[in-house]
This record gives structure tokens, C-alpha cells and sequence, in this order.
């Protein structure tokens, strides 16, 4: 189901801000005084921020211009890995302290968390499956599946990823959540009985495969013909670089170099700026091994956290804490959002020290796992102990 491209969106130029051009409630854009609590996400966060600072980011400098040094820093020889190892091990260490691991924080956690509904947004590639050479192997786990399942069982979860939604909801099957495809810019949530949101020329109304009635919003959808056109340049112009690979997640696009020799990495660098350079209504971004084509629109991973929280009847701050897991640049957008309402915690899921705007950390998708487990267990007795109450 797509909805028809609308030429009078309003989600195309860049300098007009969101609120007044989407029509959304302004609490959507409203972010709350910051709260003196010791633990709250404001304390912690400005002490990460004051520490991070000292950690250097590769990914910072693919943003800034040196795409092919940044790809090449971000690649470096396997011997050079291994003689640091120790040394890197470390650095893993310190990291850790400014964010610490959301297993072993997790009272601090779950202390915020009384009194308030956790809302739950998931990134799915690094998060939920671990990162593969092939993207169409990344298959998530029978395990990772039921551990999420359980957890949409006591909070709303959302699946917030750069894949396209129908790829994205294929891998992990469940019914229960709420996705969000090309890095949000293709949500499908709920209706609410009083929104407005449904008669947006962004949105509409419709069923889900269940038969469910659905909001569906996707601010891009007049791009589709225009990312339509450059997948296909980009599978053309590429088709000579061995190991490259350009994926259609339908409002943006992926160029894959994981499986790229590190000295084509040029050629896939060059390709992309070439193609790019003829449509400057589309922008660049990066993520791990991979060049993300997509749509100028102010639109990214954040404002569909907030635009979920809000279809969700869950943007206010003293009665939800939303946690968002993700694993890549794109999911700081959301860390960002979260740290700017002074609600909610960003994890950062790394096994390296990273610049981040997160507030906690997990190593990989087997710590995402056991953290997701926990909360289902500290759910449960939480209940209980409400029954033993009453
Ligand atoms: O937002 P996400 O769900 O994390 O999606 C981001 C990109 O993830 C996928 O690529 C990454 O994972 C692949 C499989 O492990 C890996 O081979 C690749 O190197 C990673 O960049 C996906 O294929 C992309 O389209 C997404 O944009």
C-alpha cells in the first residue's frame, strides 16, 4: 500500500519548520523544562556530553567531506586490529564509563521507569540481527523474535529502520508492533479516534494485512518515481565494482561497500557523488559500509519517534519513558530527539567506543536480547507485586 505522490506536499523544502508544515499537535515539537533528578536522562546526558568530546568519530567526518579517507579509517587492516587489541580493549573500557551498559544500569533504569509506560523503539540491522556481509542475510534470530514478541506484550514497541517497511516487517514477522521503514519515512501506526493525522495529504487511512484499520504516513511519497530512477543508475553505474550493491528501500536508497577491496573504494565513492550530483533534491548520508541516498525532507529516525509517540497518545513526558535501541548514524537522530525532550534514553548498540548522544550502551544484538528479556521480567514482577497489593 503506498499513497499516491502528492505535489503539493508540504515536506519538501528544507528551511520551513515541521510543525507549521505537518499540522501536528505542537506537543510533538514542545520539549519540557529539564528535570533537577540526579538520574534523570538530563544529568547523565550532560555529563556524556561533556566527556565525549574526547572521542574521535569517523562517521563525524564522512559528514564533514572526507567521504573515501572516512571509508578507508573505518576499514582498517586486520594485523593493525589485532596488535591494538589490547589497547582498544581499553578504549572500550573508558568508553563504557561515560556510557554505561544498560544491563548493568538497568535498576537505574527501571527506577525512572515507575509510575511511567516505557514506550519501546527498535532499530532492526546491528540491533536485532547482527551485521552480516550479505543484507539479505540478516536474519533475526528465533530467540531475538520471542524476546521481542514478549516485550510488545507490556509496552508498545516499534521497529524503526533504514530498510524499506515491507523488508523490514518480512525479517521479523510480528504482527504486534508498529513499523517504520526508510529511516521513518514510511510509518505504519495506529489511529487514533481524535487525530487529525489520517486527513493529512501525507497520510491516510487504511487496513493492515490483518485487516486492522492503520495510519499510514509517508512524507517522501512523492519521491518514489525520482529514488525509483536512481537505484536503477546506481545498480548500472556500480555493476563493474566487485562486491558492491545497491538496495531499493523504496523512499531511499543503500549502496553497499562491506564486500567492496578497499582500493575500489574510490570507485564506489566517485559513482555515488556522480549520480548524485544530478538530483539535488536528494541528499547523502552514511551508515555502516553503506551510502544512503535519500530525500532532502526534514525527516529522519527522530521525527518518527515523535510522530509514533504521538499517534500512540504517548508525548507526555511524566507518564512515558520512551527508550529507543539502535545501532548506527541514522539512530542518533532519534538519540538526539529523546535528549532535546529531556525524556527517555538513547542505547547505543557498540562493541566500539563512538561519539553518541545515547545515555547507555550494549554490546551487540545478544546484550539487546537480555535486555529486552529483562524488562519483561522486571514487567512481570512489577504485576505480581501490584497483585500481592490488592
Ligand atoms: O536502520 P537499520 O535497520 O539499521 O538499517 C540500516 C541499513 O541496514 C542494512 O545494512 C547494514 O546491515 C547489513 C546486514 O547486516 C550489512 O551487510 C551492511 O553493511 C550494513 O550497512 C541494510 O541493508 C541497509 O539497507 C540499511 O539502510
Amino acid at each position: 500500500m503506498d499513497l499516491k505522490p502528492n505535489h503539493n506536499s508540504p515536506v519538501i523544502t528544507d528551511p520551513v519548520p515541521v510543525k507549521s508544515r505537518f499540522g501536528l499537535p505542537s506537543t510533538l515539537m514542545s520539549y519540557p523544562p529539564a528535570s533537577n533528578g540526579l538520574n534523570s536522562p538530563t544529568s547523565i546526558l550532560l555529563n556524556n556530553m561533556q566527556r565525549r568530546k574526547n572521542v574521535p568519530s569517523k562517521l563525524d567526518e564522512l559528514c564533514t567531506g572526507g567521504w573515501l579517507e572516512a571509508m578507508i579509517a573505518c576499514s582498517p587492516p586486520r594485523k593493525k586490529q589485532t596488535k591494538d587489541s589490547d589497547e582498544n580493549i581499553e578504549q572500550y573500557h573508558k568508553w563504557m564509563m561515560k556510557y554505561p551498559s544498560a544491563l548493568t544500569s538497568f535498576e537505574q533504569i527501571t527506577t525512572y521507569a515507575r509510575g511511567k509506560r516505557i514506550a519501546l523503539f527498535l532499530d532492526y540491522d546491528g540491533t536485532l540481527s547482527p551485521i552480516v556481509d550479505n543484507p539479505e542475510n540478516a536474519i533475526m534470530s528465533d530467540e531475538m523474535r520471542i524476546s521481542v514478541k514478549n516485550v510488545a506484550k507490556y509496552f508498545p514497541t516499534a521497529i524503526i529502520s533504514g530498510r524499506s517497511r515491507d523488508k523490514v516487517f518480512e525479517f521479523v514477522k510480528l504482527t504486534e508492533l508498529y513499523y517504520a521503514g526508510s529511516h521513518g519515512m514510511d510509518i505504519m501506526g495506529p489511529v487514533r479516534n481524535n487525530d487529525t493525522q489520517g486527513s493529512h495529504p501525507n497520510s491516510i487511512r487504511t487496513t493492515d494485512s490483518q485487516g486492522k484499520e492503520v495510519n499510514l504516513f509517508q512524507p517522501a511519497s512523492e519521491f518514489l518515481p525520482m529514488i525509483d530512477e536512481v537505484f536503477r543508475t546506481l545498480v548500472e553505474k556500480t555493476k563493474d565494482i566487485k562486491g558492491s550493491s545497491v538496495e531499493n528501500n523504496k523512499f531511499c536508497v543503500s549502496v553497499h561497500y562491506r564486500n567492496v577491496a578497499m582500493e575500489d573504494y574510490g570507485r564506489v565513492d566517485q559513482c555515488v557523488k556522480e549520480v548524485i550530483a544530478n538530483y539535488p533534491r536528494l541528499r547523502l548520508t552514511s551508515g555502516r559500509k553503506v551510502f544512503e541516498v535519500r530525500p532532502r525532507i526534514d525527516w529522519n529516525k527522530g521525527k518518527a519517534v515523535e510522530f509514533l509517540l504521538e499517534s500512540l497518545g504517548l508525548s507526555d513526558c511524566n507518564d512515558v519513558l520512551p527508550i529507543y535501541v539502535g545501532d548506527d548514524r541514522t539512530d542518533e537522530d532519534a538519540f538526539k530527539v529523546l535528549r532535546e525532550r529531556n525524556c527517555g534514553y538513547g542505547i547505543l548498540v557498540s562493541s566500539v567506543p563512538k561519539d553518541t548522544d545515547a545515555f547507555y550502551s550494549l554490546k551487540d544484538p545478544s546484550e539487546v536480547m537480555e535486555f529486552l528479556k529483562s524488562l519483561v521480567k522486571w514487567k512481570e514482577n512489577c504485576n505480581l507485586e501490584v497483585k500481592k497489593i490488592r
